[in-house]
């Protein structure tokens, strides 16, 4: 059998055809009092558990054994003065306009994206110091739902919302990889990291935005408004997500998924997770289309990144970067763009750490789009003139396949007011880097490999340089995108070299047989050291 033959023949053909505590006061951290352990008295079932051997002062007791981590919380509860309103996105300083997170409101009077605004005056009397020591003081610990990456940062995001509402599965605190191995060897860089947002409850950085959104799905649906179900246009990732902390909450989920473009793996999260799934013979700006029309005429909920609660939540993405980097800031961040939406959530979490003194400058952004699917690009080729939307081509990056996004204005302000640039990344560029970034131990989505492909660019340019300290955001994992890395390594890609696949060898059941295969393979390592 053909080494293409014999990857494919391990491939099951579709079955699915068609289709604080709470801040008090402005206080120098000497004054911040990290979370508490429950003071709560132990149980006594915990308390048997006890050895004599323990060292009495050093045991945390848990909580009682009939309250769960959400009473606890409640428990623990203390008020704040934090609060949060849409405004026009980017609007005039006169304007007037606002809405109360709590109307269900995408877009403003005059029809343009809407934002989430912060009462910065609020968050200003604390400093800088104060909020690096709150932030640090919950990453990794099951308090709920600080615990989540995104909720550690509760104050910034959603800051009157009731833990009782917030439907959560822990999500964020993703690794920031060193690719010690991928800089050194293929772009003599020494500080190169990957931000795996992918290593994430639903393969994805969507479930950053998505709790945030289905969290506030489940107070409106507690204050009785109007909403039935909560929907959105996929290219695959939104949905998976939307899917499943619909269900963990028990809110109908309705997805618009374009026919045939999207990977089983994606495909198979909504049917799992009991989602309303309709796949539709349309591309993703089609779907698009259909499920704003839609949401206008019926009780359901756009879930999509055009509803700016969603922001809220990936911009934690950023600031966990600059967390993990103990708050110093990287030189350059490197974000694959689709419908646009997460490349200004990154710029808002740094523009706001900037702004409350957690750090003092912001990383410059760049934003990747694949060549096949560029419409930002283009525009800022022409120097942002003229904005057009494409017809989006079939691409290994089948999440970014988008010609018309959403966030456009969005992309640009946050580009425009980074010193960012926009690169592009060809099929065969971005499977390629995949391939690569795959042999030295990552696992990484096309989108990645689109990203990696801008570095390599501004590598090769001298724009970043060697030393620059850069991360790459990986934006799901690889392993929702497994056919695109079976057809490389294949080397079954029309006009595609697939430089660096790697199939494997067919050999016979025989003992001399597999001796020479393994002498062969040997020898040709021998000779490379
Ligand atoms: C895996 C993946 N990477 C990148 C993106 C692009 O994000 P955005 O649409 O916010 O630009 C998306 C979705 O569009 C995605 O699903
Ligand atoms: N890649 C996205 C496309 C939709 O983006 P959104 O952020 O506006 O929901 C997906 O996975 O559906």
């Amino acid at each position: 059998m053909a080494a293409s033959s014999l990857l494919r023949s391990s491939f099951i053909s579709s079955p699915f055809q068609p289709q604080l505590q709470q801040p008090t006061s402005k206080i120098h951290p000497t004054h911040f009092t990290p979370i508490k352990a429950t003071t709560s008295s132990p149980s006594s079932d915990q308390s048997s558990s006890a050895t004599a051997a323990s060292p009495p002062q050093s045991i945390k007791h848990r909580r009682p054994t009939n309250e769960n981590i959400r009473d606890e919380a409640r428990r623990n509860s203390s008020s704040h003065n934090f609060s949060a309103k849409y405004v026009p996105f980017n609007a005039d300083s006169n304007s007037k306009e606002f809405y109360s997170l709590d109307e269900i409101v995408y877009r403003s009077r005059s029809g343009g994206l809407l934002d989430v605004q912060h009462d910065m005056d609020a968050l200003k009397k604390f400093d800088g110091e104060y909020w690096r020591a709150l932030f640090d003081s919950r990453v990794g610990k099951t308090t709920w739902p600080y615990g989540s990456g995104v909720w550690s940062k509760k104050e910034w995001v959603l800051p009157e919302i009731d833990g009782d509402d917030i439907v959560s599965a822990f999500e964020g605190n993703s690794n920031l990889f060193w690719a010690e191995r991928y800089g050194k060897q293929f772009l003599g860089m020494n500080d190169l990291w990957v931000k795996h947002c992918g290593i994430s409850h639903t393969g994805s950085f969507k479930d950053l935005g998505m709790t945030v959104l289905v969290s506030q799905v489940n107070r409106l649906r507690k204050m009785n408004r109007p909403v039935v179900g909560v929907g959105c246009a996929s290219t695959g990732d939104t949905s998976a997500a939307l899917s499943a902390y619909c269900a963990s909450a028990g809110i109908p989920s309705i997805v618009f998924l374009p026919a045939n473009r999207i990977s089983m793996a994606q495909l198979v999260q909504p049917i799992a997770n009991g989602a309303f799934v309709l796949s539709i013979d349309t591309d993703f700006d089609g779907c698009m289309q259909l499920i704003r029309e839609v949401t206008a005429e019926l009780p359901i909920y756009l879930a999509n990144s055009l509803n700016s609660l969603r922001l809220e939540g990936q911009k934690t993405a950023a600031i966990e970067i600059l967390q993990q980097f103990d708050w110093e800031v990287p030189d350059w961040v490197i974000v694959p763009g689709g419908n646009l939406g997460n490349i200004y959530a990154f710029y808002k979490g740094f523009h706001m750490c900037k702004e409350l003194g957690l750090v003092d400058r912001m990383p410059r952004l760049v934003c990747a789009q694949a060549a096949n699917a560029n419409p930002l690009y283009l525009y800022y080729k022409s120097g942002w003139k003229e904005f057009k939307p494409v017809k989006a081509n079939t691409t290994f990056a089948s999440a970014i396949q988008i010609g018309d996004p959403v966030s456009i204005d969005r992309a640009v302000f946050a580009l425009r007011n980074s010193n960012g640039i926009v690169e592009e990344a060809t099929e065969e560029e971005l499977m390629d880097a995949m391939a690569q970034a795959d042999s030295t131990g990552m696992f990484i989505c096309p989108h990645t490999g689109v990203a990696l492909s801008a570095l390599i660019k501004l590598r090769n340019s001298g724009v970043i340089g060697p030393t620059d300290r850069t991360v790459v955001v990986s934006t799901a994992h690889g392993l929702k995108f497994t056919q695109s890395k079976v057809d490389y390594h294949s080397k079954e890609i029309k006009d595609m070299a697939c430089r660096f696949a790697n199939p494997p060898v067919q050999v016979k059941a025989d003992f001399g047989s597999v001796m020479d295969v393994l002498k062969k393979y040997l020898l040709s390592k021998d000779s490379k050291c």
